[in-house]
């Protein structure tokens, strides 16, 4: 399914007090999209808004364009459930198999026609983007059951990225442990997926492309990332990775002081 979405389109409805939203916002694959907004602010609604591929009949009265165009009705009750892969933060796994025999058969739901050589590679291209975004790296033998939380969500984003033929993946916050968070966006905006991630965290924030901000249900604003926003998300980087540096020191027991570091 991925192949023949070239773009997806978010044509303005309303917010909860019948404010009318100015937006034409047209995604396409590779886009990494923030969706940013207190609780309540309607940032659910819209992500579901997408998923039903609305055609202003729900509360926000939303119209969700595929490739340009209101999708058929058939088409839109065959997709609807399955243009959202969702990365939620509770990624354990409970099967009793491997991570090949994991990879193996997600790979088979979707297309039982592999040669054996075909999925070996398969395999090892799954682990390997995991393996980018994991210190520890996973072997294809490992029973599931013994990853840690951080593999185990590397190994989700990595299965989502290559094998979900869902052209949209949307997030829900990434924990910042045991995984380099940076290398998960890239791993699925390389897979040419739209991403949109919920989120409040500033670094997550400053690596999308661009934000959506949504105020008592209606999006109020969408921002573009500039220069002051990269300069920012440099500064904040370095700070996020002296607090990782003193937090490893803290996990191996060892005493916090200096050399410190002074945020301005
Ligand atoms: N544009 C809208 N028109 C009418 N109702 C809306 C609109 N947007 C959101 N709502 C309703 O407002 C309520 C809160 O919205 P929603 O759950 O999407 O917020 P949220 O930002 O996801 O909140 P949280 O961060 O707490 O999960 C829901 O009942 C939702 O259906």
């Amino acid at each position: 399914m991925t192949d023949s979405i070239q773009s997806i389109t978010i044509l303005g409805g309303r917010s909860k007090s019948g404010q009318p939203e100015d937006v034409n916002l047209r995604l396409v694959p590779g886009d990494l999209v923030a969706v940013v907004g207190p609780t309540g602010s309607g940032k659910s609604r819209l992500l579901a808004d997408i998923e039903y591929i609305a055609q202003r009949d729900t509360p926000s009265g939303r119209c969700i364009l595929i490739n340009d165009q209101p999708p058929a009705s058939e088409l839109r009750f065959a997709w609807g459930r399955k243009l959202i892969a969702q990365l939620s933060q509770n990624m354990n796994f409970v099967m009793d198999a491997t991570v090949a025999e994991f990879i193996s058969m997600h790979a088979e739901c979707r297309d039982n026609s592999f040669e054996e050589a075909g999925l070996e590679k398969l395999i090892g291209s799954v682990v390997s983007q995991a393996n980018r975004l994991t210190g520890e790296p996973i072997h294809p033998d490992t029973p599931l059951t013994a990853l840690s939380g951080g593999q185990s969500r590397a190994l989700m984003i990595a299965d989502t990225a290559v094998l979900s033929d869902s052209p949209i993946v949307l997030i829900d916050e990434i924990e910042n442990a045991g995984i380099d968070r940076r290398q998960a966006l890239d791993v699925l905006v390389q897979n040419q997926k739209i991403v949109l991630m919920a989120t409040h965290d500033p670094i997550l924030a400053l690596l999308a492309h661009s934000r959506i901000v949504l105020k008592s249900g209606g999006i109020a604003d969408v921002l573009r990332s500039d220069e002051g926003e990269s300069e920012l998300l440099e500064e904040l980087q370095k700070a996020d990775a002296a607090i990782m540096a003193v937090r490893e020191k803290l996990r191996r027991g060892e005493r916090l002081e200096g050399p410190g570091f002074k945020i301005s």
